[in-house]
């Protein structure tokens, strides 16, 4: 198994590429299933959960071209990607595929909505918290499906087709949105989905479905509306950059000082936690290439966060923010209310030295003088990152095991930071 040696104590300095959204490119691949014609998407990044899911579409019977890397790209260049459902060969996702994942269950919607019929294994617990699927099958239900769970396997059966109807989802759900919004465009009549998430991803599935031949509006407020349409087409679409990958490079150089531009990251799409960046004393300005981030001497101040839906600061950043907030000037609380089980990183930031006291949804971050590296090891992926944040400035090594999470979700992490002065360095094996 790799892991990732970093010797502390370097400044960042340069330019960091940001990548095309993991998590937009999952569902925009999943949406290739609602076609039989070529969804053709760039700015794809080299992702294990992209090849993962490529597999699992691949099962289904879609037929996957990727551009090569052109002379003069570097390694980290999106990739281009074709993906053809021109048949869908089977419409179940086995266990095998699908626990590696907890995206790949999305793809229940768009066959069912295709073929009448889906049956996709339940998604893998995960070490953030039970991530149930009652709220995806409930707004497959209120669009006329039925569901059975039988022998961990959810299937969905609507062989006259899907009908609209209006979907209220209790809580913000990203997932049951993107789910709610696959499985709509093809039904016959008006969707409207209440409480729907206003994440960028997904403005980015609608705008894609819409270019595909969908009519949705509202995405990227709380109601959407979606009207069915009896087939879709093809259509070329660019990921949007990754938030997440935008906010974790800033937060790497807050924390070890310097100077950064984050090439193509969009300030709009992580606006809350550009601002709490702001707080903590972190110079932050968007500029024409992208987003810059500098550190000058000035000390890290204490902040008090909760995590929210968008626009509300990102629970995938709330690892990294607390790995940051190890050297503030003070106590931070960090509330997490997204997931009840996503504070992982808090035993493996102690054994770099890190100060955490937690009560009930809540975090206290005393910040400390010095972090000290260490052998460390996550359990998921945004938790995998925030040791790398901290490493960056621990004094000595830190060996960070288990680094198939990091290759979940980050493209080239020692390339970017290693080209901008960080030590660190993958050992194969
Ligand atoms: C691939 C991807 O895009 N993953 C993101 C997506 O995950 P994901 O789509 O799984 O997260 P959700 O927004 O659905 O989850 C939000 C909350 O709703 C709960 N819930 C969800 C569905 C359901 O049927 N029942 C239920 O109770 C979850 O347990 C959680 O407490 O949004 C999360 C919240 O921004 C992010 O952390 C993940 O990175
Ligand atoms: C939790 C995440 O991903 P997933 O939903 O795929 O587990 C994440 O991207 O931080």
């Amino acid at each position: 198994m790799d892991r990732i040696r970093i010797t502390g104590g370097q400044r960042l300095n340069g330019v960091i590429p940001i990548s095309g959204a993991k998590n937009a490119a999952l569902p925009l691949m999943i949406a290739s299933l609602l076609t039989d014609e070529t969804l053709t998407l760039t700015n794809v990044p080299r992702l294990s959960d992209v090849s993962a899911l490529s597999r699992i579409l691949s099962n289904h019977g879609v037929d996957r071209s990727v551009a090569g890397k052109r002379i003069g790209q570097s390694a980290e260049t999106g990739q281009t990607v074709a993906l053809t459902a021109r048949q869908i060969v089977d419409t179940c996702a086995p266990y095998e595929l699908v626990s590696t994942m907890r995206a790949s269950f999305w793809v229940i919607a768009p066959i069912l909505a295709r073929m009448g019929e889906a049956k996709v294994s339940l998604p893998g617990g995960c070490a953030i918290g039970t991530r149930p699927v009652d709220l995806l099958l409930m707004a497959l239900e209120r669009l006329g499906a039925t569901i059975t769970i039988e022998g961990g396997y959810a299937l969905a059966r609507a062989p006259k087709g899907l009908k609209g109807a209006e979907i209220v989802f209790p809580k913000v759900t990203v997932g049951g949105t993107h789910t709610a919004l696959m499985a709509a465009v093809l039904a016959e009549g008006t969707t409207v989905i209440e409480n729907a998430a206003r994440e960028p991803e997904v403005v980015d599935l609608a705008v894609c479905l819409n270019k595909m031949g969908a009519k949705i509006d509202g995405a990227g407020t709380s109601t959407i509306t979606i009207h069915g349409v009896s087939r879709l087409g093809g259509a070329h679409h660019a990921v949007l950059p990754d938030r997440i990958e935008t906010g974790t490079y800033a937060m790497a150089v807050a924390m070890t000082g310097g100077d950064v531009l984050l090439e193509g990251a969009r300030a709009d799409l992580l606006q809350a936690a550009l601002d709490v960046m702001s707080q903590a004393g972190v110079d932050v300005s968007e500029t024409n290439e992208g987003i810059r981030v500098r550190r000058n001497g000035a000390a890290l101040e204490p902040v008090d966060v909760t995590t929210d839906p968008f626009p509300g600061f990102p629970t995938d950043l709330q690892a990294q923010l607390m790995a940051l907030m190890t050297k503030a000037k003070g106590t931070s609380r960090i509330r997490e209310t997204i997931f009840e089980n996503r504070f992982m990183h808090v035993q493996e930031l102690a054994r770099l030295g890190a100060k955490i006291r937690l009560d009930g949804d809540a975090a206290y971050v005393d910040g400390v003088e010095k972090l000290t590296g260490a052998p460390v090891m996550a359990t998921d992926l945004r938790a995998s990152v925030s040791l790398v944040i901290g490493g960056l400035v621990a004094e000595g090594e830190t060996m960070i095991n288990r680094v198939y999470h990091l290759d979940r979700g980050f493209e080239a992490l020692e390339a970017k930071l290693g080209r901008c002065g960080a030590q660190v360095e993958r050992i194969s094996g």
